[in-house]
């Protein structure tokens, strides 16, 4: 059996080619998903930062909302980072008309929370979960979490706003580690998709 995991990265729209780089360095085999054939094939999933409201409707376009929320609720692990911690929030305070989410984590998000004057900066943000120095947290017209509900855990803040949860198998960031060269957050979502991976036949 092949220890190494197969983890996709949904490739609709948004900062693919990072995610693919990273989870490569994080010693992962890493794939693009634009099909659900393609979905079906990986042991887990990361959704890009981009924007969400174009991630969402190019979901729908390729037949791919359902098969995702499909595996999601069956366990699959899945990350979201920015715009795919929107898409992982089961309700968007304020979504753009006909904006669907895959959902997955009990969470009310805010796009674009950290405001106009403040749209892209870099933060140190200690995240439970990951030893040593804390992460560098690369924020780009960022969600953060308003709330959430009793079966998700937070895992980071950052100036008193929720900014990383993780609920079962489902972890979601404000911030681009993709960005960084810190490959710690992949990592410890490679562990994850390790840790819940039924052995290939
Ligand atoms: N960097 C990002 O992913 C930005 C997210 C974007 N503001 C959205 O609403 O989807």
């Amino acid at each position: 059996m092949s220890t190494t995991p197969v983890i996709g990265v949904l490739a609709l729209q948004g900062d693919v080619r990072e995610h693919l780089i990273a989870l490569a360095a994080a010693d992962a085999v890493a794939r693009p998903v634009r099909r659900p054939e393609e979905l079906a094939e990986v042991d887990g999933l990361i959704v890009p930062g981009g924007e969400s409201t174009t991630i969402s409707k190019l979901a729908v376009l390729f037949g791919l909302m359902e098969p995702l929320r499909a595996r999601v609720r069956d366990g699959m692990p899945v990350y979201g980072s920015c715009a795919g911690m929107i898409m992982l929030a089961d309700k968007i305070l304020d979504p753009r008309s006909g904006q669907e989410t895959i959902g997955g984590i009990d969470m009310i998000v805010r796009r674009n929370a950290f405001g106009r004057q403040n749209e892209s900066f870099e933060a140190k943000v200690d995240v439970r979960g990951i030893e040593g120095d804390a992460v560098e947290g690369l924020f780009i017209r960022a969600p953060w979490v308003e709330s959430v509900g009793a079966e998700a855990e937070v895992l980071a803040e950052h100036g008193g706003h929720i900014v990383a949860v993780r609920q079962g198998n489902a972890l979601a960031t404000s911030f681009h580690p993709e960005l960084t060269g810190d490959h710690r957050v992949h990592a410890l979502f490679v562990d994850m998709v390790r840790a819940t991976r039924t052995p290939a036949s």
